[in-house]
């Protein structure tokens, strides 16, 4: 069995004069969260349909689970899920409802008790008689996932998942979300929040204007970076001294703070306190702010991800 659960080469997708997708090529590997990550229009949507079998590439292939997608989408299909945007859930159908219909068009006839506990499992059972439009924007997301499950997929694709989510809705999506990697499931996402990828995911993919720019966990992509960590503290040691600390590359000092930066923060902070200890100086306030996946989107585009900040208390 091959270690990838897909495999996209060289898909190129044209929608009239927009090229939507450029020769992008990538593989997932089976049990890992993987992130596309990318800002509004980069192509990540488009990728997704495609790898799905909503859309067809106008040229290059896809693999899923060892299968071609031109030619036994039928079989893929019955082995992914899908999760609907929200916005496709039908209006006038009880939560619970949905799930038997999303079910039977699988083929798979659920019983009562077997639908109350696929709700019970993302906390919507006492929510299974309500029309969707009763729904909190989390409970929707969490019934759109549900509803995904309905054939126990293999992989599972999400789009945004938690787009428009209060913070704490955000933060129980994604425990959501890694459970269902724990049962061994494949789960592919897209996303603009970059600290969405760096927390959720396994691999990125950062796509930007329909090419694939990089590939790799969180840490590779931010060590390929090659950038500092930045050490802010309080300017209270001459910058002689400061400048003996090991591995600092360059020393700002500014309205009463310096900024260390530093090729190798565990030795330079630990060698800081030391300083700090000998000179018989409390050192408090320090603040140390290592490089980013936002940097290295800003580095391969030139611009920045999104407007659209993610709120801190969704990281605390
Ligand atoms: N059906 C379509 N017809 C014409 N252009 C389209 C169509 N679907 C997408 N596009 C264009 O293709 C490009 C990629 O869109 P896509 O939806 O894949 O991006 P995305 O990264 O998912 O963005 P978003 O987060 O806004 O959905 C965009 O320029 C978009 O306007």
């Amino acid at each position: 069995m091959s270690e990838h659960a897909i495999e996209v080469h060289q898909i190129t997708k044209r929608y009239g004069a927009i090229q939507a997708l450029n020769d992008v090529s990538f593989s997932v590997r089976r049990g890992e969260i993987f992130a596309l990550l990318g800002p509004n229009g980069a192509g990540k949507t488009t990728t997704l349909s495609i790898i799905e079998g909503i859309r067809r590439a106008d040229s290059g292939s896809v693999q899923v689970l060892g299968m071609d997608m031109a030619t036994h989408a039928r079989q893929i299909k019955r082995r992914i899920g899908v999760q609907l945007q929200t916005t496709s859930l039908l209006p006038d159908l009880p939560v619970i409802e949905q799930v038997w219909l999303f079910g039977r068009l699988y083929g798979i006839a659920m019983n009562h008790t077997h639908a109350l506990a696929l709700l019970d499992l993302f906390g919507l059972r006492e929510q299974a008689h309500r029309l969707p439009e009763h729904l909190s924007g989390g409970q929707r997301q969490r019934l759109a996932l549900a509803i995904a499950l309905v054939n126990d997929p293999e992989i599972l694709f999400l789009d945004e998942p938690t787009s428009g989510l209060d913070p704490q809705s955000r933060r129980t999506l994604w425990d959501t979300i890694r459970r269902l990697r724990d049962e061994g499931r494949t789960i592919v996402l897209t996303t603009h929040y970059m600290e969405e990828a760096a927390m959720l995911a396994h691999r990125v993919g950062i796509i930007d204007a329909g090419k694939l720019l990089a590939l790799g966990t969180p840490g590779e992509l931010i060590r390929q970076l090659n950038r500092p960590t930045a050490i802010t503290l309080p300017d209270i040691f001459p910058v002689e001294a400061l400048a003996t600390l090991p591995a600092i590359v360059a020393i700002n000092r500014e309205g009463g703070r310096a900024v260390l930066y530093t090729q190798d923060e565990p030795r330079s902070y630990q060698a800081l306190m030391q300083l700090a200890h000998e000179r018989g100086l409390l050192l408090n306030d320090v603040r140390i702010q290592p490089p980013t996946l936002e940097d290295v989107f800003l580095h391969l585009t030139g611009h920045t991800l999104t407007n659209e900040v993610m709120p801190t208390a969704a990281l605390s």
